[in-house]
């Protein structure tokens, strides 16, 4: 299978992917693309000797077709199989989502359907809950909400911050993403908790 994986940042979930996908797996990595030129993850990527592109959202203001048009160019030209968006801070349209239907996979730091959407540390610790996490699932056109493919859980500690907790949930967001599509490539889709 041929895996694309979208980043806007750093890159340690596009990494880890990529190095679990040599030996007896079922993918390869053709391609990592992200919406901000300067994302410190196209190096590494580049680094592995794998193609990259990048298209700056910058450069379409309030035209999200625009952009999502000129990400497709270098997405469609790669032939994905499976697509992984590994912090992937762009809200994609419907249509585009719709293209890439029951192929496409997100990580989400919290547990779903808890905490949709940003700053997901924080507000697990102001509820005062005990656990905390990461999900892995289909993306779907409703944000966050696709389903679930695997989970992760944590402990909040006293004391925690959200940077702390980030921290935690993060290093097993690296065993849980290459794990999930290690079996999503495999053709199982039965969500893994670990
Ligand atoms: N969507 C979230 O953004 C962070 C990205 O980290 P990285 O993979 O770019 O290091 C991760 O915590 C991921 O869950």
């Amino acid at each position: 299978k041929r895996v694309a994986i979208l980043i806007s940042g750093g890159g340690s979930n596009m990494l880890r992917l990529v190095e679990d996908m040599i030996g007896d797996h079922p993918a390869r990595p053709v391609l990592v693309a992200s919406n901000d030129p300067h994302a410190a993850g196209l190096e590494k990527a580049e680094a592995r000797g794998i193609a990259t592109a990048a298209v700056d959202h910058r450069d379409f203001p309030r035209d999200r077709a625009g952009f999502e048009a000129a990400l497709l160019r270098p997405l469609l030209a790669a032939k994905p199989d499976i697509i992984c968006l590994a912090g992937f801070m762009r809200i994609l349209t419907p249509e585009f989502v719709s293209r890439f239907s029951g192929r496409m996979l997100n990580i989400h730091p919290s547990l779903l359907p808890k905490y949709q959407g940003l700053d997901t540390h924080a507000r697990a610790i102001a509820a005062g809950d005990a656990e905390a996490g990461a999900t892995v699932h289909e993306v779907t056109p409703e944000l966050d909400s696709g389903p679930i493919l695997g989970q992760v859980r944590v402990p909040v500690l006293p004391g925690d911050t959200p940077q702390a907790l980030a921290a935690r949930v993060l290093e097993q967001e690296h065993r849980l993403y290459p794990a999930v599509l290690r079996r999503f490539a495999a053709g199982d889709r039965t969500p893994l908790m670990l």
